[in-house]
């Protein structure tokens, strides 16, 4: 293996981290509160929206409308949203510069590497696939794997369960404050990219190290070991 041994395997949050799906995300809301006679918002709030998840991307659309949603109905829009964002979630969306780059060079190094996200399994292998990154993954872990999403550890410890590796052999790369707290809830080292959908401050965010970009994650191993 190339350079630091350290880490064995590097996972990656998908939006704003791998992928710029806001565009596509921003459409497919809009469509979905049209349908419910809801105005459209701009893509900087949906961005804003972002991260928790897509019944936490629901319940922050409707709560800027000031609308409380109960459950029944809040399970409905969820799933008017996927019906709508599944088949179009990579026509807009983007590759983040370095993408493909930093994921082909970890695993040159012999380094395992997966993308942990809250985005449900379906429409991130659906994006995955549109960008030639399927093959490459070792694990993928969607919002709906089982455990509760980030900021909880769990979808993290399940990508290192599959993986066969402990939290000290992985490091996770992510653009929010949940990727943050759920790794220090795993105890897994975190790198913050800057630019991703956090409204923080790289301080606020309080990650063990901060990349200006993608491609500059892989010389931040030896000052993380
Ligand atoms: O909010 C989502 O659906 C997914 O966001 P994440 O890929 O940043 O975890
Ligand atoms: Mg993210």
């Amino acid at each position: 293996m190339a350079g630091s041994p350290w880490p064995k395997a590097v996972l990656f949050d998908l939006d704003g981290t791998l992928v710029d799906s806001a565009p596509d995300i921003h459409a497919a809301l809009n469509q979905t509160l049209e349908s419910y006679g809801e105005p459209p918002f701009t893509l900087e709030a949906v961005t804003r929206m972002i991260g928790a998840g897509v019944p936490k991307l629901i319940e922050r659309a409707y709560a800027a409308l000031d609308k409380q949603l109960d459950p029944a109905t809040q399970d409905r829009i969820v799933e008017r949203f996927l019906k709508i964002y599944e088949p179009r979630s990579a026509e807009l969306t983007t590759l983040y510069a370095g993408a493909s780059e930093v994921t082909r060079r970890l695993k040159e190094e012999g380094r395992a590497i997966g993308v942990v996200t809250n985005k449900p399994g379906q429409a991130t292998s659906e994006i995955l696939r549109h960008f030639g990154l399927f093959d490459l993954m070792d694990v993928i872990v969607g919002g709906d794997a089982g455990p509760a999403k980030k900021p909880e550890p769990g979808l993290l410890l399940l990508a290192c369960e599959k993986l066969g590796l402990g939290p000290q052999d992985v490091l996770f790369v992510g653009d929010s404050e949940n990727d943050v707290a759920a790794a220090r809830a795993a105890a897994i080292k975190v790198v913050a990219i800057v630019g991703g959908y956090t409204v923080l401050s790289k301080e606020e965010l309080g990650a063990d190290a901060t990349a200006e970009g993608l491609a500059s994650v892989p010389q931040l191993f030896s000052t993380l070991i």
